[in-house]
This record gives structure tokens, C-alpha cells and sequence, in this order.
């Protein structure tokens, strides 16, 4: 699938839940999220058609995410089945990892190739304040559990914020002077307006740059894979890589390469997108994946150049990130 831009599409973020065992104050109200019905959530045979209709059109990877993708019953056969269609896509996942040391073994058992870990703090009771629950320890044993059973490579994902946890970025980053991993740390991103961290707390790339220069030289990797939304870098002597996603400031849009599929069956042409093409009507309505393929196919056609984050005409959608998946 090629877009209007001429980008090739081939990886399909999946989300399966828009529920959470955690609530981040940047992603998630306090309360949760009200309870969609079960009618409104596709089945996971629904989303297997989904995958298998996008991996005919060319489709090579796909991401399983959330919400928390682990907390839906049966996530370890779906992924199996996943792992099992025609074409055999790469299956990763990304997760908040608090349930990662209890699946992972039966992760990698079902075909799953990787996982993308969430944390934004190495110390409990910032871990508490941030995601408003109690839950270091399962994530640090997770991802121990992950790299013994071959989740591999592993990365993690790190949200820094001015004034909450941005002073533990080098912390982050010397973790891979011990471990294989990928230590990624995230802009915040605006997508939907009331969350808890606004504007002034942003801590981008610049900041974060300056913060790991700070603990030694850094010399920049080549990444040669496409549509890779991390610069890359590496301490001398380190084990694992550092990588900066400046989806702000300095946005990777002419590499974009990806489709979103919402639990309630929506497709996103954009992270970013107020506009969003309904698929679950259309799955519901025909066996004939003709139609399903159409519907994909005007999504990759809706795609846009890029996101307009910091100009005028950027307008933020309803949805939370719990419910787009990242
Ligand atoms: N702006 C923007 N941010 C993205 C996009 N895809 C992922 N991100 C953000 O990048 C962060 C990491 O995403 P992951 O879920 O780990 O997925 P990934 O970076 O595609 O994973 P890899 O396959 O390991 O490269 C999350 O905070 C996402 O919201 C995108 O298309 N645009
Ligand atoms: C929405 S979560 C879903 C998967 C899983 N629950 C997790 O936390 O990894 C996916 C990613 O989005 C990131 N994220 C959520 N809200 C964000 C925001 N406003 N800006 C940047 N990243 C955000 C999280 O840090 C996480 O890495
Ligand atoms: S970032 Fe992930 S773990 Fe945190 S509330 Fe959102 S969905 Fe849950
Ligand atoms: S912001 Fe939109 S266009 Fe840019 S990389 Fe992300 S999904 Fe693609």
C-alpha cells in the first residue's frame, strides 16, 4: 500500500482495549474510562479478519496495543493467531509491563516477537504519582522476564516531563550501559486537551539531548530501517541503544509507514487524526472483504503529509491516547 505521499504502509498498530490497569496522568482520567459495551469492542475474530485483510494489502508488522493490551482476556491465543496467518506478519507488542513477568513466557511461546515497555520512573513513589497506582517492582521483574524468554530486542519507552521526572532521563539512560535495550525517551504529545501536564512542562528533544550529553558522549547509530521513529544512539562501551522520538519538534512524518485500528473498530489515517473511517459497520454488514479493503484503502489514502502540531489549524480530537494505542 502506497499513500498519496508515496510512503509505503505496512505496520498496523492494533489496539485491543482502551482500558487500563494504570491510569497516567497524561493519557488516562482518574476515573477510567466509562465501560464500552461489549457489542461496541470488535471480537478478536473481528480484528483477525482486520489483520489478515491489511497483511493481503501489504501489511508486514503488527503492534498489539492498548490501552493495556494485556489486561483483555485471551490476548495470549489472539496473538497466537496472529502470529499464525498467512504471510506470518512480525507480531510485537507495546505494554505498561505489570503483567509482562506473568505473560512473557507465554508470549514468546504464541509467535510474539517483541515487546515495547512504558515506564517514565525508576523510583515507587514517583511511580505512584504518575500513573496513580503502585506498581515498580512488577514492571522492573516484567522486564527481566522479557529479556530471559527472548522478547527481544527490548525497548523501553520513557515520557519525560519538566518538573516530574525529567531529572531521571540520564538514570534512564544508564540502564543501557547494563542492558541490551532500547531506551527511548518520548515528547509529549497533545492529543487530546485535558490531561494532567500542560504546555510549559513539554521537555523536548533539545532538553533531553542536553540532559544525556550531560553523562558522556553520545555517538549518533544509523538506523536504516524505515519509518523508525527514534534517532539512535549509543554510549561508548553501552550494551543498549538510546534513542530520541522528537514527534514534535522534529516530526518523522515523511517516513510514516503506519495505520491505526481502534478497539471500537475505527481506523485512524493519523495518530493525530480528528477524522477516523469507520470499519466495524462495514465488518458487521459483509463477509465480502472487498468492502473491508476498500475501507483500508481510503484510509491509506487519507493519510496526511503530516501532523500540524504547533500551527494554527491544528485542532486536538476527542480521543485519549488509552484509546488510540500510541
Ligand atoms: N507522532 C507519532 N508518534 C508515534 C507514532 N508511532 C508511535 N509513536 C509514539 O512513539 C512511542 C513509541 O511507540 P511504540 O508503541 O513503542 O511503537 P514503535 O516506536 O513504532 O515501535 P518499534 O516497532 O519498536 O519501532 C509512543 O509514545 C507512540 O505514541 C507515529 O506514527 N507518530
Ligand atoms: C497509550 S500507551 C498503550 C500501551 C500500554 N498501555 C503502554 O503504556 O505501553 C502507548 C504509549 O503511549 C505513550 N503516551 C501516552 N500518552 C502520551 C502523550 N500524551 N504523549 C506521548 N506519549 C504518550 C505511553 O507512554 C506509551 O508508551
Ligand atoms: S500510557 Fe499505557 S499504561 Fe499508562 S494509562 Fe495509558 S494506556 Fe495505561
Ligand atoms: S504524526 Fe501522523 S503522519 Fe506523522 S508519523 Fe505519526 S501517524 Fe504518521
Amino acid at each position: 500500500m502506497r499513500d498519496t505521499f508515496g510512503r509505503q504502509i505496512d505496520y498496523l498498530r492494533l489496539s485491543i482495549t482502551d482500558r487500563c490497569n494504570l491510569r497516567c496522568r497524561y493519557c488516562m482520567p482518574d476515573a477510567g474510562v466509562p465501560d464500552l459495551s461489549h457489542h461496541d469492542i470488535l471480537s478478536y475474530e473481528e480484528m483477525l479478519r482486520v489483520a489478515r485483510v491489511a497483511v493481503d494489502m501489504g501489511v508486514r508488522k503488527i503492534r498489539v496495543t492498548g490501552g493495556e493490551p494485556l489486561v483483555r482476556k485471551g490476548v495470549i491465543d489472539f496473538i497466537a493467531r496472529l502470529s499464525a496467518l498467512p504471510g506470518r506478519p512480525e507480531i510485537t507488542l507495546t505494554t505498561n509491563g505489570l503483567l509482562l513477568a506473568d505473560y512473557a513466557c507465554d508470549l514468546k511461546a504464541a509467535g510474539l516477537s517483541r515487546v515495547n515497555v512504558s515506564l517514565d520512573t525508576l523510583r515507587p513513589e514517583r511511580f505512584l504519582a504518575i500513573t496513580r497506582r503502585e506498581g515498580l517492582e512488577p514492571v522492573l521483574a516484567g522486564l527481566e522476564a522479557a529479556q530471559r524468554h527472548g522478547l527481544t530486542p527490548l525497548k523501553i519507552n520513557m515520557v519525560p516531563i519538566a518538573g516530574v521526572n525529567a531529572d531521571e532521563v540520564a538514570d534512564f539512560a544508564r540502564l543501557t550501559l547494563k542492558h541490551p535495550w532500547d531506551v527511548r525517551f518520548i515528547e509529549f504529545m497533545p492529543v487530546a486537551g485535558d490531561l494532567d501536564y500542560g504546555e510549559k512542562q513539554r521537555f523536548a528533544a533539545d532538553r533531553i539531548l542536553g540532559a544525556l550529553a550531560e553523562q558522556g558522549k553520545l555517538e549518533p547509530i544509523s538506523d536504516s530501517r524505515p519509518g523508525s521513529v527514534a534517532r539512535l544512539y549509543r554510549y561508548d562501551g553501552g550494551l543498549g541503544r538510546i534513542g530520541v522520538i522528537s514527534a514534535v519538534s522534529r516530526h518523522f512524518c515523511g517516513e510514516c509507514n503506519r495505520l491505526r485500528v481502534t478497539a471500537d473498530g475505527r481506523v485512524r489515517p493519523c495518530l493525530f487524526s480528528v477524522e477516523e473511517l469507520d470499519l466495524r459497520t462495514v465488518l458487521r454488514s459483509s463477509d465480502d472483504d472487498i468492502h473491508l479493503k476498500a475501507v483500508l484503502a481510503s484510509a491509506v489514502a487519507a493519510k496526511p503529509e503530516k501532523h500540524l502540531i504547533g500551527e494554527s489549524d491544528f485542532k486536538q480530537g476527542p480521543r485519549h491516547m488509552h484509546g488510540i494505542g500510541g
